[in-house]
């Protein structure tokens, strides 16, 4: 006999953990099902363990660049400790316990839909009025020949490897690639990056690309642009690819930083009436409806794969189910790469403003010639910021920052793309003085508006 509830989330994510809180926490009857660890990607294998490697090379660079300071090491064995730490050894039984404390039903397994509203996970059936898929997604692996013949990681590998590899070849200049060429050069290893297009995170402006690229080759990383690999291979200890421009590239190992790819194999969603998209993706209207009683958000959705996305749809979905629907907003998103400077953009490009039919004013400042806070953080000062305004509507519709801290300085921003705060009322506010905020005002006062 099959079990019924409220609501079934598949997938327990960090955005199926905050959809399945909230319905919980508003006396809702949840089925929480997870086929690996609750907690998803981000927990183990992503965000958290990737953010925790890289702040002991960053807080030691400070230290370094501070005037008066320096002369901090790294261990790796106690950066690695606590990094599993915050993974938590790959366990999840203080999740699954407390998950039934809240009153859910908690079941381990592969879920599958069966038809609108019925479910199967382990062989147990469940009925349910809403289902909610948030299964994430996978890393993409392109097809090279020899693959199999060569030591190959992805995220995975990566942010639960015991011990470093002395060489790493990085395929991929995302912010996968980014990030993960940025952890390991600083703990000793000697990077190779390799990017198909021709610069580093294409989606961003063109000049973060520049910027990025400068900071991560000071840093010792090889940066090889517009090729792929095309062969693997083994030599003596070696694993070495061949390059479409000719020349090769060797490691102890060779990481995929090539993108992701939405998890729906096997869900059974297509009999239920999901669409998918071109790259696999369950399509969704804007309150992340993908069918009658079925639900989608975070990174199966592809409309940004970011964690706060993938949080921001649960909310969306919860209140939905709740029956307080409010539509998704996706203006003004920050995207940040936790690289050293920190790499953080909201709004459009130049490009998506042009695709828009936008009429712009942009602007670029260098923090250091302008502000007092880049030299009372460090002797060689770091930090750009660069805006883009909507000339006709006078409001900021893009903002662009590489330096210290930017990931925290980028919410200004953010706020004023999606709430439209109107230039005038931008040039008459007051940052604290010496903050990095402070650039806004210098770079709003070199708009050409
Ligand atoms: C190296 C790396 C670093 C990143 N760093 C950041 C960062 O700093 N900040 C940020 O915002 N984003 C970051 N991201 C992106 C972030 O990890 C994802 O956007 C986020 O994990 C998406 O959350 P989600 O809930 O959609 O999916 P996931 O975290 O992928 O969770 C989905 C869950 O569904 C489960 N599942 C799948 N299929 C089934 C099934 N059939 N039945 C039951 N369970 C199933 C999976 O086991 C998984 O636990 C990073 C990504 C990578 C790869
Ligand atoms: N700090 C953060 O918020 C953070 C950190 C890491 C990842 N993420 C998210 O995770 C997702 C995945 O990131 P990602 O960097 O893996 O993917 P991505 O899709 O953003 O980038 C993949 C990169 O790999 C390159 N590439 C693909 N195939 C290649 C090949 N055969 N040879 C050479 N280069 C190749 C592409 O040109 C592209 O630059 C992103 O959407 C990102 O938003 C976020």
């Amino acid at each position: 006999m099959s079990e019924h509830v409220d609501v079934a989330v598949m997938g327990m994510g960090p955005g199926g953990e905050v959809a399945a809180s909230r319905l919980l926490a508003a006396g809702q009857r949840v089925a929480v099902i997870e086929r690996e660890l609750i907690g998803g990607e981000c927990a183990y294998w992503a965000c958290i363990p990737s953010k925790t490697v890289l702040r002991p090379p960053e807080a030691a660079g400070e230290v370094d660049r501070v005037q008066g300071a320096g002369g901090a090491g790294l261990d790796w064995a106690r950066a690695r400790d606590y990094r599993d730490y915050m993974a938590r050894h790959l366990d999840d039984s203080g999740q699954v316990r407390s998950y039934a404390d809240h009153g859910a039903l908690v079941l381990k397994g592969e879920a599958r839909v069966l038809s609108r509203g019925r479910l199967e996970v382990a062989g147990r059936e469940l009925t349910c009025d809403h289902v909610i898929v948030a299964t994430g997604s996978d890393a993409v692996i392109p097809p090279i020949d020899g693959l199999d013949t060569v030591t190959t990681w992805t995220n995975r590998e990566t942010y639960t490897t015991r011990d470093l590899p002395s060489r790493a070849v990085i395929v991929g200049g995302s912010a996968v690639g980014v990030e993960t060429a940025q952890f390991l050069v600083r703990f000793g290893v000697q990077v190779t990056l390799i990017q198909r297009s021709d610069r580093l995170l294409g989606r961003e402006e063109p000049r973060v690309s520049e910027l990025a690229q400068k900071y991560l080759q000071e840093t010792g990383v090889e940066i090889r642009t517009g090729t792929s690999p095309t062969r693997a291979y083994q030599e003596g200890a070696d694993n070495v690819l061949d390059l479409t421009d000719g020349t090769q590239a060797g490691g102890d190992v060779i990481i995929f930083a090539t993108g992701r790819t939405p998890r729906t194999n096997g869900l059974g969603l297509g009999d239920a009436g999901v669409k998918f998209g071109e790259r696999g993706e369950i399509l969704v209207d804007d309150h992340c409806r993908a069918a009658d009683g079925i639900w989608a958000l975070g990174d199966v959705t592809a409309v940004m794969p970011f964690t706060h996305v993938a949080k921001y749809q649960a909310r969306i979905v919860a209140d939905a189910i709740l029956g307080r629907p409010h539509a998704a907003h996706y203006t003004g998103i920050p995207r940040v790469v936790f690289a050293d400077p920190e790499i953080a953009a909201a709004g459009l490009t130049q490009a998506q403003a042009d695709d828009d039919g936008l009429t712009t004013s942009t602007a670029e400042i260098d923090l250091a010639q302008s502000l007092a806070r880049p030299w009372t953080y460090e002797g060689d000062p770091r930090g750009h910021l660069g805006l883009l305004a909507d000339r006709d509507r006078r409001i900021l519709v893009g903002a662009w920052a590489v330096g210290p801290q930017a990931g925290e300085w980028i919410h200004q921003a953010s706020l004023a793309i999606r709430t439209h705060i109107p230039i005038e009322t931008l040039l008459d506010q007051v940052a604290q003085f010496p903050t990095y905020s402070e650039g806004y005002l210098t770079a709003l006062e070199a708009l050409d508006l």
